[in-house]
């Protein structure tokens, strides 16, 4: 029996769930509004969402989420704020709520250190700010990395703005999980129709584009030890990697894109790693592990937007090596995540 640590486990606390009813209210006119009014105002629920649950699932951790984690035989959740993250508040509210999140999850943590760990948030757009809670959940609170949820208004990781944010994830050994959120408004054009505006495809669109412009846009050149995390078997970039790089690759000797010390493929290889989240087919999976090496590919739920037993019943029944198995299930995740 393989250890079981599902890594891209949401969870939220009411006072986010309550700020983000008030966003779902205003005049936001974020792509994330459906899906936020949808989930935290039930009673204006235009989408469908406020019938499948997601709220009590994300707020909760000992009702249901521990007694099937059991049931299921999955040893750890690592515990991520759910998407979109404090990122449709404020600088100041976000900076106070994702500080206020990370003590609650450390709590969660310290009562259940053998079954959950956890992604720290953050508020990009006050970086400085940001760079200050890195240092204090790696080095107190002692989380296992970060997470950020795409775009923050509409701004891209290719932004130097973002640098203390990398500096100091950087000089912390802390992977910074970079999830996904609706397209931004620049993004989001013909995206908002047929459910496409989130987890079917935006979602993959938007975090596909800030990877390749942080790979593109030299972010690895100037932090090579920089480690990125992204989910849902790595947003269609493995299966796409081949032309980025040849096309990057020619728009650099043509000088339309910048020099770059390494290419758009090893940047990838070398500075990524990647979830199973939400994508529960074997062929994909095999192909991402064969494509981009064992040692990146992680294995995760999506609790509970995903429903916990099909995704514990798809990794047991993947074939593979024992040892592809171990990684799959929890080495990877131990050693990019720093789990015990
Ligand atoms: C924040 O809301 C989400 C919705 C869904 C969905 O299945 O509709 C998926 C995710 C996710 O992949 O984390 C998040
Ligand atoms: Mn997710």
């Amino acid at each position: 029996k393989c250890r079981l640590i599902a890594c891209e486990e949401a969870w939220t606390i009411p006072e986010v769930a309550e700020e983000l009813r008030l966003v779902s209210r205003g005049p936001s006119q974020s792509s994330d509004k459906l899906l936020v009014g949808g989930i935290y105002d039930a009673d204006h629920d235009t989408t469908g969402y406020g019938k499948m649950g997601f709220l009590s699932g994300l707020m909760d951790v000992e009702e249901r989420r521990l007694p099937e984690m059991n049931q299921y035989g999955v040893d750890m959740h690592l515990l991520t704020l759910t998407a979109p993250g404090v990122q449709m508040f404020d600088a100041d509210t976000a900076t106070e709520l994702a500080a206020l999140s990370n003590d609650r999850m450390a709590e969660i943590i310290a009562k259940y250190p053998t079954r959950f760990a956890g992604l720290a948030s953050f508020a990009p757009h006050s970086p400085k700010r940001a760079a200050k809670e890195i240092d204090r959940v790696m080095t107190e609170l002692k989380l296992n990395g970060l997470v950020v949820n795409g775009h923050t208004n509409g701004e891209y990781f290719d932004d130097p703005k973002f640098w203390p944010i990398f500096e100091a994830a950087e000089a912390l050994d802390a992977t910074i999980y970079i999830h996904p959120r609706g397209p931004s408004d620049t993004l989001k054009g013909p995206l908002m129709d047929y459910a496409m505006d989130s987890a079917m495809w935006a979602y993959g669109v938007e975090v596909a584009t800030n990877m390749l412009r942080m790979m593109a846009g030299g972010v690895f050149d100037r932090f090579p030890k920089l480690r990125i995390c992204v989910g849902h078997m790595g947003e269609m970039v493995p299966f796409f990697i081949w032309r980025i790089n040849f096309m990057n690759s020619r728009a650099q000797k043509v000088g339309r894109a910048p020099k770059t010390q390494r290419s758009m493929e090893e940047y990838f290889k070398d500075n990524f790693v990647f979830t199973t989240s939400g994508v529960e087919d074997p062929l994909t999976l095999r192909y991402a592990i064969d494509r981009m090496g064992i040692e990146n590919v992680i294995w995760a739920i999506d609790y509970p937007y995903q429903p916990m037993k099909p995704a514990v019943d798809f990794i047991e029944n993947f074939a593979c090596t024992e040892a592809e198995m171990h990684a799959l299930c929890h080495g990877n995740a131990e050693r990019v995540f720093r789990i015990a």
